[in-house]
């Protein structure tokens, strides 16, 4: 029998949300304190992919997973260098993982970087808490145990908006990453906290890529000579993100481009579109995605908050959707599913910008395809990591882009599969 007892795990914890909801937990990993915006990921699996997502810097995680660390930290699995969360709420952490891979334990993983985790918590409560009232500012401490300061506190704190996190989390300089197998094409991709599994998919489909920090200019991508440019996830607000748009804007026209997640957000940036903010945003591995123009759907991984406004695009060309020439009143896009149309708007600097993709959970546009300049991108996670594949077939749509094909995103899914 083992006698031993991890003292670690008995550090008594706060959790305060700014709408006044505050419960009482364990701490693990570091001890101290986290102010965060508070989401929720509903991945069943992956929570080491999840940590080290860069595009959850300045965030709390609540998993409504129950059981969180089982298997353990991996020397694989990793989408950067550490984890880059603020802090972590569990309902139940395991610190003896078993796992033949396994080289640490996630409660240790987290504490070497300073991540404040919190478990026993009722995290479905704190979930429907936070459908509820949406995604808002928390702290989880194991040194201010008053409710009532932790709670001022909160809501004195900065907000998501405040601040650019992508400075926080691209890369100092350039890299180079080689092609997997024959070297189809080159691509400069924009780091602004690029997941690792991007990088890969896309040396997979024959990418050599040279991945640059978030702010490089522009001009020096184009010195590099690619044959296309890509812009990658990132965490915070997009509309505090400088610069990024602005490069968009002088690549698009010149080399084909493609986007995932703040990508995607920066490109319609650049188009002259905006932005929302989503009640409580899209974290998880299974939300269900329509592609429209081969009416397949994708369950995929996604993780964000905020989304492309489509309308504010253009206005819809009639003759190239179904007829219609006004959006849907309620602003739900799965009209556009339910007819079985890809619609089209007219933008003023692009020209013709059709919706690909459409979420089936809440009617939120999840892709977008450029008819005039070679440029599409999505707004969740081809490269599922973690997550179901069924999208990876994408980052062979941009090679096909790269090679000039007009029909590179109505490609069947089995194609692109992960190999
Ligand atoms: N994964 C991402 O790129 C997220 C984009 C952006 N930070 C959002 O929350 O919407």
């Amino acid at each position: 029998m083992n006698l031993l007892v991890n003292t670690e795990g008995c550090r008594e914890a706060l959790i305060a949300l700014e709408d006044g909801t505050v419960l009482r937990g364990r701490g693990f990993g570091a001890p101290g304190e986290a102010f965060g915006e508070i989401v929720f990921n509903t991945s069943m699996v992956g929570y080491q992919e999840i940590v080290t997502d860069p595009s959850y810097a300045g965030q709390i995680v609540t998993f409504t997973y129950p059981q969180l660390g089982n298997y353990g930290i991996t020397s694989t699995d990793a989408q950067s260098e550490r984890p880059r969360l603020r802090g972590v709420v569990a309902h139940d952490v395991c610190r003896t993982p078993s796992n033949w891979q396994c080289v640490q334990s996630l409660p240790d993983y987290i504490a070497q970087s300073g991540v404040v985790g919190i478990e026993d918590v009722d995290t479905r409560a704190l979930t429907l808490r936070i459908r509820e009232a949406g995604a808002m500012r928390a702290a989880i401490s194991t040194v201010d145990l008053d409710p009532k300061s932790l709670l001022s506190r909160v809501r004195s704190s900065a907000g998501i908006g405040d601040h650019n996190y992508v400075a926080d989390v691209s890369c100092d300089g350039p890299r180079v990453v080689h092609a997997r197998g024959e070297e189809r094409h080159h691509v400069v991709a924009y780091d602004c906290g690029m997941k690792e599994g991007i990088v890969e998919h896309l040396a997979q489909a024959g990418c050599e890529v040279t991945v640059v920090p978030w702010d490089t200019p522009a001009e020096d991508a184009l010195a590099l000579h690619p044959d296309g440019v890509f812009f990658s996830n990132g965490p915070g607000d997009p509309t505090s993100v400088p610069h990024v748009p602005d490069a968009v804007r002088t690549v698009l026209g010149k080399l084909p481009v493609f986007g995932i997640c703040l990508g995607n957000q920066m490109i319609a940036l650049a188009a002259g579109g905006s932005i929302q903010k989503l009640p409580y945003g899209h974290h998880g591995g299974n939300e269900p995605v329509m592609n429209l123009l081969t009416g397949r759907v994708e369950v995929t991984a996604q993780n964000h908050n905020y989304g492309v406004v489509f309308p504010s695009l253009g206005r819809l060309v009639p003759e190239l959707s179904g007829g219609v020439a006004e959006h849907p009143a309620d602003g739900d896009l799965r009209a556009w599913s339910r007819a079985r149309i890809a619609p089209v708007v007219r933008n003023e600097r692009y020209g013709r910008i059709r919706l690909t993709h459409v979420n089936l959970n809440d009617g939120t546009p999840e892709g977008l395809q450029f008819l005039d300049v070679p440029a599409f991108a999505v707004q969740y996670h081809p490269e599922a990591r973690p997550g179901p594949n069924d999208s990876a077939y994408l980052f062979e749509s941009f090679a096909r882009l790269m090679d000039g094909r007009d029909d590179y995103l109505a490609i069947d899914v089995r194609e692109g599969r992960c190999r």
